[in-house]
């Protein structure tokens, strides 16, 4: 079962700060998509307003059709997990899953045991008595085993060690395929991550800088390099959001479709252009300085 998502000019305020202006977009669901922000772009904080964690200051947010706060029909269907669990430091690992079980109603005990055969976490163990990254794990395995048609995960597998990591990226995949949903990940690894995300959504200062298919999204970015001077003029023409210059070769990032007569002109004057990874693009658009688009 998947679930769409809508968002309506949302705004959220935590007293004066506001953390979210005016955010609109449309997921179709089924899919699984990319949250990217810097640090204090408003991540958790719309991702929180999505599992209605919080209440929006202003706008709508609709969950399959529905305002999901305080709509039980809704938050049942809706499991967001963080870096650890919010449960109580003296419960068991059994006593967490047996509370997940009541939470979330497509709830797989089978495939949670599974997770944690793979992560080597006993049932017995107590939340005070688990590391950073077994803290991770069980989110993990929380947010996967809830089978939930909207499934979150907010920087959850961040305090994982790299294989665990990559482990919790190949069982996203396989579990998306056997049971498509819509799963929406944030996360600052981009370069390990990004080939999951079908679609991209990019936050920065609180507004929704960014939301489109990822394929078509890194389509945009190039890197032109050559001698300075024609890259300059060829520069001129487009939007660039990163230069480097080492003796006389300078190297752009522009970022938008590159005309007809720019490309024939720099396969004529032989200027090399290379693909930008969609890291590379998140960075050079998010940093201090960087013109709004
Ligand atoms: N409980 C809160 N009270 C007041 N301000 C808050 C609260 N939570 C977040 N903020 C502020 O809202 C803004 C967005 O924070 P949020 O945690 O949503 O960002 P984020 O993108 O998830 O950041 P990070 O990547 O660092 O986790 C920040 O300016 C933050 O200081």
């Amino acid at each position: 079962m998947t679930m769409g998502i809508e968002v309506r000019r949302l705004t959220l305020r935590y007293g004066r700060q506001r953390a979210l202006e005016d955010i609109s977009f449309k997921l179709q669901g089924g899919k699984i998509y990319g949250l990217l922000g810097r640090n204090g772009s408003g991540k958790t904080s719309l991702l929180s307003v999505l599992a209605s964690l919080r209440k929006q200051s202003d706008g709508e947010v609709f969950i399959g059709g529905q305002h999901p706060y305080e709509n039980a029909a809704i938050t049942s269907q809706v499991c967001m997990v963080g870096e650890s669990v919010h449960f109580a430091d003296s419960s068991s690992i059994r006593d967490v899953l047996r509370l997940a079980e009541l939470c979330w109603p497509n709830w797989d005990d089978q495939y949670a045991s599974q997770m944690l055969d793979m992560y080597e976490l006993p049932l017995k163990k107590r939340i005070h008595g688990l590391s950073r990254g077994m803290k991770s794990a069980l989110s993990v395995t929380i947010g996967l085993a809830s089978r939930a048609p909207v499934t979150i995960f907010d920087e959850a597998y961040i305090g994982m060690d790299a294989p665990s990591r990559y482990a919790f990226y190949d069982e996203v995949l396989k579990d998306y395929m056997a049971h498509p949903r819509t799963i929406i990940l944030s996360s600052h690894l981009i370069e390990e991550i990004e080939n999951l995300f079908e679609e991209v959504l990019i936050l920065d200062r609180g507004k929704l800088l960014i939301h489109e298919e990822s394929e078509a999204f890194r389509a945009r970015g190039a890197s032109i390099t050559g001698p300075e001077h024609q890259i300059d003029d060829i520069a001129s023409e487009l939007q660039v959001l990163n230069e480097q210059k080492l003796a006389s070769t300078k190297s752009v990032t522009v970022y938008g479709e590159l005309p007809a007569h720019l490309l024939e002109r720099i396969e004529r004057e032989g200027l090399a252009v290379g693909p930008v990874s969609l890291q590379d693009l998140f960075v050079h658009m998010t940093k201090k300085g960087a013109k709004e688009r």
